[in-house]
């Protein structure tokens, strides 16, 4: 964000994190002296609700959003503390490392990611417009969501994959060094998160409990039938084996068939992308127009990126976009009377 010309104020419980993301020119530890646009809140998402309680009642900001990694709990506690929703978006960038503290961080982390945004009908415009342009500042792409299906959705690609990674690792805490010394990259690939801070997850697991579960206990249904397909093909009996190899086909099946559906553009193959240059002012709801009259024109945007003029009250806003649609959301805006670039 500073490198695109935006003032950041960092403040941190620990003042030592918030100096050193300063020195690595994530911001200004000095607080602002008036309000600010946006209140950004990074907390555990159990301090969610009475970090931004306590900045609305201190009236720091316009707007105030979280990127908390589970989104029903915190709007919920909001609620009973009986916060004003209006001024607040709920969201999640789909990025982040295995490791924590400002020394993880680092300035590409949100290029090309989904970001999720919650706004509900009682979302203000302008916030919610904020909170797109924030998105886009960092490169991401946002993605709106209900913060129910959001947290069932994350139980499925982000919580249930960190478990299941750390229960395949802790089978190596006491494995013979001699079978250690075999590992390759399959178990590479599978573990890498395992090495996640547990205090972070227990945060995160500990506020999406029930869907979690509910994923969980579908693996270990997929676990208990696998055990005995693998026992079966152990049995002498002819019928038996075939039907234990039938059922590990199944499931070695439709784990390819679900791996085939990860989308590329979200950390798998990069795709060649067209980029439609568009010049905006700076103001609020440009961007938001800018990607309504996208949509309108039926073209998806893959990835969003924005060059700020310091000179001028203007920037450059980059939509990348499938090669075939370029053409079309060129056409579409010059009509709208956007000022196009080459
Ligand atoms: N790390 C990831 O991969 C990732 C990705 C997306 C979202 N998130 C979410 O972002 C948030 C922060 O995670 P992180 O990985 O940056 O963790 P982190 O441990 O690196 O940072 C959290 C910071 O919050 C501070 N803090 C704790 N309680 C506070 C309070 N009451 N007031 C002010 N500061 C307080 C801590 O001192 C710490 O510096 C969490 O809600 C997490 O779910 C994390
Ligand atoms: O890639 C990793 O290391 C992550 O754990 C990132 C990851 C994820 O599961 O994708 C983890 C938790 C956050 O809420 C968002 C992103």
């Amino acid at each position: 964000l500073t490198a695109r010309g935006v003032d950041v104020r960092l403040s941190d419980l620990d003042d030592s994190a918030a100096r050193t993301a300063a020195a690595l020119g994530a911001g200004s530890a000095v607080p602002p002296a008036d309000t600010v646009d946006l209140v950004i809140v990074a907390v555990p998402p159990a301090h969610v609700a009475a970090t931004l309680a306590d900045a609305m009642t201190r009236g720091l900001g316009r707007g105030y959003l979280d990127v908390a990694s589970v989104k029903g709990g915190p709007r919920r506690d909001l609620e009973a503390l009986g916060c004003d929703l209006s001024a607040y978006v709920g969201t999640h960038p789909m990025a982040g490392r295995e490791r924590s503290g400002p020394l993880a961080a680092t300035e590409d982390l949100f290029e090309g990611r989904p970001w999720v945004l919650t706004p509900t009908p009682a979302t203000d415009t302008d916030v919610l417009n904020l909170a797109l342009e924030l998105v886009a500042l960092c490169g991401a792409v946002p993605v709106v969501m209900d913060a129910e299906a959001h947290d069932r959705a994350v139980a499925l690609v982000s919580h249930t994959p960190q478990l299941v990674s750390s229960m395949v690792a802790a089978r190596l805490e006491h494995a013979e060094d001699s079978a250690v010394r075999l590992c390759g990259q399959g178990i590479l690939d599978v573990t890498r998160i395992a090495g996640s801070e547990p205090a972070m997850w227990m945060d995160i697991l500990a506020a999406n409990p029930g869907p979690v579960a509910d994923v969980l206990a579908d693996l270990a249904a997929d676990l208990g039938s696998t055990v005995e397909a693998l026992r079966a093909l152990q049995s002498a009996d002819d019928a038996k084996r075939r039907d234990g190899a039938a059922a590990v086909r199944d499931v070695l099946v439709r784990g390819r068939a679900g791996r085939a559906k990860v989308p590329g553009k979200h950390g798998a193959a990069p795709k060649a992308y067209e980029v439609v240059a568009v010049l905006i002012g700076d103001q609020p709801g440009e961007l938001a127009r800018l990607f309504a009259d996208a949509g309108s024109a039926g073209v998806n945007i893959e990835d969003v990126r924005i060059e700020h003029s310091t000179a001028q009250q203007a920037g450059l806003v980059h939509l990348f976009v499938e090669p075939r649609s370029a053409p079309v959301l060129a056409a579409a805006l010059r009509d709208r009377a956007w000022s196009l670039r080459p």
